[in-house]
């Protein structure tokens, strides 16, 4: 079938891959028909041949999220069916994060916001396979060779000049957002982005991939080779992102139900900083929800613990985005412009963007 698909989109060309990250392994997201393919791969005896793992799911690690019994049984086949096929199920959004991908290796990776994440700042390779390629690709140890494998393919196609100093997590989704919108396609190649943090870096990434097709920018000074890259640049557009820009996209805030941070999942520092808040100022008045990765959850469960009683709930190995969960919410607060964009049309819940500190104070109000 890879090869198939192949001969459809890359002229038959193909390319060896050393890792895969699948998506579209929630309940929630691939319902039935879902199911009855993955379990359909599995009986056919289907193994990876790659180190494969696994987007979040609709349940978490520790059944925080509760769902009704039909999301928690067809997750469970989900569960076993990937395991048969020797997929790593550490349901994760942010697998490099544990996977240290090296610059010009080649990737099958299904979850826009980490292909972004890799591409961008690692100058690893790899294109946004749809998820059941990602797995057949993963099975088969190649997937057809699309621009995103080429260096050709990585030409940047357009000038954004971005000059607002350091970008927090939710200045730098919306300078992703912005870029996505404004520019659509191609390699945008970024002059005068500095991001404030690890989280910064994960939200730009998500929201560029996000709001467009693109799932590679360079960033001066950031990306590797980046040097490279301008020389080869061959620009057709030409954009800036301006503070007033930032400020335009971000609307009045609403009391939320609840505040979520995790969107791509959070990382040690962030879990960390929202801790030592909340230790200092004692329970919020709306939950705090807080998705964060398999590694770091199990390296924090006293925190974990803790910080329940104080309205904070941290959870792994799901998101609000993909699990049904979510449905009970009228309207939640976030950092991430990723959240923003899919949570109100896979659950019709309102989402209004908020800075992490601001978000905190709703969370107090
Ligand atoms: C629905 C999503 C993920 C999943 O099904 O695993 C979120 C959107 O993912 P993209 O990779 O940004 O399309």
């Amino acid at each position: 079938m890879v090869l198939r698909i192949a001969d459809a989109v890359s002229g038959g060309e193909v390319v060896p891959v050393e890792t895969a990250h699948i998506s579209g392994v929630s309940y929630f997201t691939i319902g039935e028909y879902g199911v009855e393919f993955l379990e359909f791969l599995a009986s056919s005896g289907a193994k990876v041949s790659i180190l494969t793992t696994s987007n979040p799911a609709a349940i978490d690690l520790s059944g925080l999220l509760q769902v009704d019994e039909k999301v928690v049984e067809g997750q469970s086949r989900i569960s076993k069916a990937l395991r048969s096929m020797g997929v790593s199920i550490f349901y994760t959004c942010a697998p490099y994060e544990f996977i240290l991908t090296r610059p010009r290796t080649y990737h099958a990776w299904a979850e826009s916001n980490a292909i972004t994440y890799i591409n961008t700042f690692r100058d690893s390779w790899s294109d946004k396979n749809p998820g059941p390629l990602a797995l057949l690709g993963a099975i088969a140890g190649f997937v057809p060779k699309t621009a995103l494998y080429t260096l050709d393919g990585r030409r940047p196609t357009a000038a954004v000049e971005v000059n607002i100093g350091p970008l927090g997590p939710l200045e730098a989704g919306v300078v992703g957002a912005l870029i996505g919108e404004r520019i659509g396609s191609g390699v945008p190649y970024i002059k005068g982005a500095v991001f404030a943090d690890e989280e910064s870096r994960r939200e730009f990434a998500a929201a560029l991939s996000t709001y467009s097709a693109m799932v590679f920018a360079v960033v001066e000074g950031a990306t590797p080779n980046w040097r490279q890259y301008l020389e080869l640049a061959d620009f057709r557009d030409k954009i800036q992102i301006s503070a007033e820009d930032i400020a335009s996209y971000v609307r009045d805030v609403e009391t939320p139900d609840v505040v979520y941070i995790g969107c791509p999942f959070a990382d040690l520092e962030t879990v960390l900083q929202i801790v030592a808040e909340v230790r200092g100022r004692g329970p919020t008045k709306r939950p705090v929800y807080i998705s964060t990765s398999p590694g770091v959850y199990k390296q924090i469960q006293r925190l974990v613990e803790e910080v329940s009683g104080y309205n904070v709930k941290i959870f792994s190995g799901a998101c609000l985005v993909v699990s049904p969960y979510t449905r009970r919410f009228r309207v939640i607060a976030t950092d991430s412009l990723k959240a923003m964009f899919y949570i109100p049309k896979l659950h019709g819940v309102r989402v209004v963007p908020c800075r992490r500190e601001e978000c905190l104070e709703l969370a107090y109000a």
